[in-house]
């Protein structure tokens, strides 16, 4: 617990540092609690707290963040052992700051989650104020943040070690972070640290470029042999040409000192030429990668740096860059999107997934193109000459559903169909069934589909006999299944049956393809001559924040092309809904308020959602900061803590 006493003289301390008296502490801190005031209205009387995201939400974080959370576990794992019995819990972040991985002891599980050590904390400096995740993503190095470093007093108590891991591409792709709640008062008791911290980001950084550029040349370097196979200092990914396309954060440092370069995070390095930077040509790297021990060197061309090398060659042999490129994918599936890392992620699985013998279950929000991909799924498979049969468990009538779903024989009931009927179960065989909006299905009926799933036979209504049957399945929903198993809404045994392996579709407004997908949609719409978009129109389409994703873009689209005129769409074409206020359509329809009541209803309900944050409220809206504060004076609309603004 943390007592009042301290409390108010740490937010003293804070305001007194950012007001000028700056002697105690370090800049880097001090900068930031500037930056929590000034840039993202916090205020350290209010004592910001750390914001937990859904388990959705986070699993379609880990999901984008697949590759990392694999390559990283065992570096994980290793530090933990290091540090076992010193306190110290390990979190990985997104470089959003959100918990995606963590290793921490189970004995202390409600105090950490009560601190935010857990997995879906975000650690954003936006949000939870100075920390060690968050100030690390702001400055882009490893940092300490040691009790009364955080900004919020909330926080301290803890003691937090935070290093970015880079990308191959220089960018912050992580964040690898060690805290604890007890900690010695001198920040410097947290030094060592912060060195086996470092070197844990270093070897996930290199082992990334390892398992990802084996198409590549590898060149590993060090200012000493002995270290330079097992662990390199330097490490730089090579395409056959000799340009290159990844490194490691250290090689980023070296090369950048070395063109002169600022130390920006982007990929400034990417696609220069190997013979630019070593006084070396390509042709000898053959030589060193015959070197049965790394004793060659080579020299940095401006500097004159000599560096110790072991060049390893492609170990798949194919020219260019084959690494960021998109992997040869059925057409079908191919459709799905222009690259956005997350969903090509899914496509590879479904692609490799399309003639298994398992079910599928995809999750995603509602008209993020579950059916769409699950048709895609299915016409990339050998079943595609078959009946794709998509059924909705949430519109049958539970009377009907049924004898719909399994047929029934000739005069199973009243009202029946003389010759009896078969069944969409039936319709599917051979083929796919789709089974979309699972989460909806009455419990009798999932005991019935959980039959049909285990024995692959049905028995129609009024026969006695089952009937054979080969179907794949793919069911959808956009509920969270597992909260509906503890609360008995859907049965445990029925979910595995249908969780062969779970694809989950991200929401529109975290793809970074939508730009692609205005195109592709209005493309398929007007084929010969598509419509252009005028720069408002696009942009204000970008800032939008779609809760009814890309079903809610096609509606706009045919919308704006239905009323544009001369072949521009333009900002006047767009619905009222997507400008503005990103209100969601149902909140809106819900209301026969006036707009301008609504709208006011509608920011009221964001800012009470995000505990009146006006910098969260303004990122889920995407818009600056100042337009909130402009609306919320315009609604006059006061936050209930006046000190919050
Ligand atoms: N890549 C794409 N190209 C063209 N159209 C697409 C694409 N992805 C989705 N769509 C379209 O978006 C709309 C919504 O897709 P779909 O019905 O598959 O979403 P859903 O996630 O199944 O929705 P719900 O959860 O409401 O059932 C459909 O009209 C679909 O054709």
């Amino acid at each position: 617990m943390i007592g009042q006493n301290n409390r108010n003289a740490h937010v003293a301390d804070v305001i007194k540092a950012t007001e000028g008296d700056t002697t105690n502490y370090d800049s880097i801190i001090t900068d930031s609690w500037r930056r929590c005031i000034q840039e993202h209205q916090l205020n350290p009387v209010t004592a910001p707290e750390v914001y937990v995201h859904t388990s959705a939400q986070l699993r379609e974080r880990q999901q984008r963040m697949e590759d990392i959370l694999r390559t990283a576990r065992f570096g994980l794992e290793t530090l933990h052992r290091q540090i076992a019995g010193l306190g110290y819990t390990i979190l990985l972040t997104d470089a959003q700051g959100i918990t995606i991985d963590f290793i921490g002891d189970p004995a202390f599980e409600t105090e950490l989650r009560h601190a935010g050590l857990y997995l879906g904390a975000e650690w954003s400096e936006s949000l939870a104020g100075t920390n060690g995740v968050g100030t690390c993503i702001a400055n882009g190095k490893g940092l300490i943040v040691h009790q009364g470093d955080h900004f919020s007093a909330n926080h301290i108590n803890l003691t937090c070690t935070a290093v970015p891991i880079f990308d191959p591409q220089g960018q912050i792709a992580a964040v690898l972070d060690i805290s604890a709640l007890r900690s010695p008062e001198e920040k410097q008791s947290q030094h060592l640290a912060l060195a086996l911290v470092t070197h844990c980001a270093h070897q996930v950084e290199n082992a990334t470029l390892f398992n990802h550029f084996n198409r590549n040349w590898i060149l590993k370097f060090s200012s000493s042999p002995e270290f330079l196979c097992v662990d390199p200092e330097y490490v730089l990914a090579l395409d056959e040409d000799g340009l290159i396309t990844g490194f490691n954060n250290r090689t980023a440092l070296l090369l950048r000192h070395e063109f002169g370069l600022a130390p920006v995070k982007g990929g400034d390095l990417k696609g220069r030429a190997f013979e630019d930077v070593f006084d070396c040509t390509l042709e000898k790297l053959g030589n060193f990668a015959r070197l049965s021990h790394p004793r060659a060197t080579i020299k940095l061309k401006h500097s004159g740096t000599i560096l110790f090398l072991q060049a390893i060659p492609p170990t798949v042999s194919v020219r260019g860059p084959a690494s960021t490129s998109m992997p040869k994918m059925p057409e079908p599936l191919a459709n799905f999107t222009k690259g956005d890392p997350a969903v090509v992620t899914v496509l590879e699985r479904a692609a490799k997934l399309a003639d298994a013998p398992i079910s599928l279950l995809i999750q995603g929000e509602t008209g993020t193109g579950k059916e769409y991909f699950a048709r895609a799924v299915h016409d990339s498979s050998a079943r595609s000459h078959k009946e794709f049969v998509a059924i909705n468990c949430a519109a049958f009538p539970e009377s009907l559903i049924e004898s719909e779903l399994f047929g029934y024989e000739a005069g199973a009931f009243t009202g029946a169909q003389s010759k009896g009927k078969q069944g969409l179960v039936a319709q599917a065989n051979g083929g796919t069934l789709f089974l979309d909006e699972i989460g909806d299905m009455p419990l009798m009926l999932q005991t019935r589909l959980l039959r049909v799933l285990a024995e692959r036979e049905i028995i129609p209504v009024g026969a006695t006999r089952p009937i054979k049957l080969d179907v794949r399945v793919i069911a959808a929903t956009h509920r969270n299944l597992t909260a509906m198993i503890k609360t008995g809404q859907f049965r445990e045994d029925l979910y595995y049956r249908l969780n062969g392996f779970e694809l989950i579709l991200p929401a529109l407004r975290d793809r970074s393809d939508i730009e692609w997908l205005i195109e592709r949609l209005i493309r398929l719409r007007c084929p010969t001559a598509p419509p252009v978009l005028t720069p408002e129109a696009a942009s204000a389409l970008y800032r939008y924040r779609w809760p009814g994703n890309v079903r809610e873009l096609k509606n706009v689209l045919d919308f704006a092309l239905a009323v544009c005129s001369k072949g521009v769409v333009s900002i006047d074409d767009l619905p009222s809904s997507v400008l503005g206020i990103s209100m969601r359509p149902m909140e809106r329809s819900q209301t026969d308020d006036s707009p301008v009541d609504s709208e006011a209803a509608s920011l009221r309900t964001h800012l009470a959602r995000r505990h009146w944050n006006v910098t969260q409220v303004a990122r889920d809206l995407n818009v600056d900061r100042t337009t909130i504060h402009r609306r919320m004076k315009r609604f006059g609309i006061v936050a209930p803590n006046q000190c919050v603004e």
